[in-house]
């Protein structure tokens, strides 16, 4: 298959760059007169399917909303992920894996393995357990023109406590993530398949982007506090590799289909004004 770079970079082009994360949370059922349970979720997601599906570039669905609801909430998760892929959208499921190497193999194979039935084009994943354990992420990714999003600077304010720490090279922990994913990605056009998570609200974090070459997830917007012009400051020269996600600020739009298109056009507008990327007349 086509790199997820590749992939990625074309969907962008042809509807924006936008990621709408699929967060049933139990607030947002209940806000949309559904019942908290494995029905209410998967009424939900048809609803996001049938809204959004054919427009959005990416949906972000939020594993942990899911995996409230056991082997159903995974059917759901399952087919929620292939009703999106086949209406031409790209599915980056939100899960923050990480583990040891031989963990890690099975994540890959999980998650970015064509054959398996949770397949996504690309995943989260957590590098605290060492970048280097997340390399069998990385190889399956290769093989098969998937994804993978490393955590870097979070959207949480707890994070800078750990990723702000240096190391004994004077370097941040998030730099030296930074640094690694961009010595994976140097070279490859028209942009890496190795991605990093970067949220918009981090205020100036003094890090430097500029060597990445691949896809920043940002998360962070509306519902956080993050803006579109947090996004022009913080990947000022990187512009066109930014992919905003937002969850609540869209999904709280809904029931209405019409409403939820709305709200996406609002913030895919938005987004495209921030990082200068004007929409096809
Ligand atoms: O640093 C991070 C990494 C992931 N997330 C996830 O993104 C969405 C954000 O939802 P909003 O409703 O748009 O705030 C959620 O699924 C988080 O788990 C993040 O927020 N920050």
């Amino acid at each position: 298959m086509e790199p997820f770079g590749a992939r990625l970079a074309r969907a962008m082009d042809e509807r924006g760059p936008l990621c709408v994360g699929v967060d049933p949370h139990s607030s947002l059922l209940k806000a949309w007169g559904l019942p908290d349970d494995a029905d209410g979720v998967a009424s939900f997601c048809q609803t996001v399917v049938d809204a959004l599906a054919d427009r959005v570039a990416v949906f972000k669905p939020q594993s942990a909303f899911f995996e409230r609801f056991g082997a159903r909430g995974a059917q759901i998760l399952e087919s929620t992920i292939r009703q999106l892929r086949e209406a031409g959208a790209l599915v980056l499921l939100d899960a923050k894996r990480g583990d040891i190497g031989s963990t890690v193999a099975a994540y890959a194979d999980a998650y970015l393995n064509p054959s398996r039935p949770m397949y996504v084009d690309a995943i989260t994943a957590s590098p605290f357990l060492g970048l280097g354990s997340l390399a069998p992420m990385f190889d399956m990714a290769a093989e098969h023109g998937g994804g993978v999003f490393v955590l870097a600077l979070t959207s949480n304010p707890e994070g800078p406590a750990v990723q702000h720490a240096r190391g004994i090279d004077g370097r941040t922990v998030a730099q030296t993530i930074i640094d690694e994913i961009s010595q994976l990605n140097k070279g490859v056009e028209p942009i890496g398949s190795l991605g990093l998570v970067v949220g918009a609200t981090i205020g100036e974090a003094g890090h430097d982007l500029s060597q990445v070459n691949g896809p920043f997830l940002v998360p962070g917007l509306g519902a956080q506090g993050g803006t579109a012009d947090d996004l022009r400051r913080i990947f000022a020269g990187n512009l066109g590799a930014v992919l905003p996600s937002s969850s609540r600020e869209v999904l709280g739009a809904g029931p209405d289909v019409q409403s939820l298109r709305d709200a996406a056009s609002r913030t895919l507008d938005a987004c495209r004004d921030a990082l200068g990327r004007p929409g096809r007349s």
